[in-house]
């Protein structure tokens, strides 16, 4: 008898078919089950509003985990950066597969980089975390740019610097790298201009955690370098008591001797979306080794990031 497909629960747009197609090949491959994708409709998805007045990229991932929840679907694939950080008790986070590039990209008319933009150049994105980070990197240089909220898909988002709406727009290199549009950017920017969103380039791999068996055969996905990275990144972002459209960035990386590796580092930031103050700090430890250690590194920066101010500059949160 053959056994039935697995049902993969996924959000329609280009982007999240490519990665739930991805991880679906990945599971066929390790489990020789067929597994069938499965189109959910998120609020995030329908909603023309702005995701800071939404609630935040949290209303991406709801549909998909009643999906989960319900038995409708058996695994779901989601963008880690869009995870709140509550893990529900029901829910098994199965595999943290090898992060994509972490970084932000510009895409920008003419081929431009950011410190080439002209003075009062546009650039399109709604995130707190951007706005907070390039501004301050626009103070600091003695430029001047005007920051213009955008939504819509990767495609969208493009098309408006190629209709010559805005000068440029910034996006996730993982997600342009995904969907095939790589070419299209004109600077990759640093992690000391811009550190990008906890968890951003990494993918969750969900299921429920009766299922015990699948979540046996999903772990096998699993980087466990990646996810102690991602572990750490959240962990500092819950401990600042910030959401996930907070302007709080945050990357962790190995820190090797030649081929060995020694640390982990954790660099975060938090600022306000004018760039007028940020707080910016990094602290390195020993490589996690469990989930608990992970989550420490995170906290410790947390408490650092606090008691130099950082709770004072995440107020104006819907922004
Ligand atoms: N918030 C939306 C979202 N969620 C994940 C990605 C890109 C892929 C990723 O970071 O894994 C994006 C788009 C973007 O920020 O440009």
């Amino acid at each position: 008898m053959t056994e039935r497909a697995y049902r993969l629960g996924t959000r329609r747009s280009k982007l999240a078919m490519t990665q739930s197609g991805h991880v679906a090949e990945a599971v066929q491959r390790l489990t020789g089950r067929p597994v069938e994708l499965v189109e959910i409709t998120t609020y995030g998805d329908t909603s023309r509003e702005h995701l800071a007045q939404i609630g935040g990229t949290g209303v991406f991932v709801a549909a998909l985990r009643e999906a989960l929840a319900s038995g409708e679907v058996d695994f779901a694939v989601h963008s880690l950066k869009d995870l709140p950080t509550a893990q529900p008790a029901e829910l098994t986070l199965a595999a943290v597969p090898v992060r994509e590039d972490p970084r932000d990209a510009l895409v920008a008319r003419d081929g431009l980089t950011f410190a080439e933009l002209p003075d009062g150049a546009r650039v399109g994105t709604g995130s707190p975390r951007r706005m907070a980070q390039l501004n301050a990197y626009a103070r600091n240089h003695g430029m001047s740019i005007k920051t213009v909220p955008i939504r819509g898909n990767v495609d969208t988002r493009i098309g408006y610097v190629h209709k010559g709406e805005l000068d440029a727009v910034v996006l996730a290199a993982a997600g342009l790298n995904r969907v095939g549009r790589a070419d299209e950017v004109t600077e990759l920017l640093s992690v000391d201009t811009v550190l990008p969103a906890p968890g951003q380039g990494a993918l969750a791999v969900e299921c429920a955690a009766h299922n015990a068996s699948l979540a046996a055969a999903l772990a096998e996905l699993d980087d466990p370098y990646t996810r102690a990275a991602v572990t750490a990144e959240r962990s500092l972002l819950a401990a600042l008591e910030a959401g996930c459209s907070a302007p709080v960035g945050a990357l962790a990386d190995l820190l090797a001797d030649g081929q060995i590796v020694k640390e982990m580092r954790l660099r975060g930031v938090v600022g306000t979306t004018d760039g007028s103050s940020l707080v910016q700090l990094s602290t390195t430890g020993p490589v996690p080794e469990t989930e608990t250690q992970a989550m420490a590194l995170g906290r410790e920066l947390a408490a650092e990031m606090l008691a130099k101010g950082a709770a004072g500059l995440m107020g104006e949160r819907a922004l």
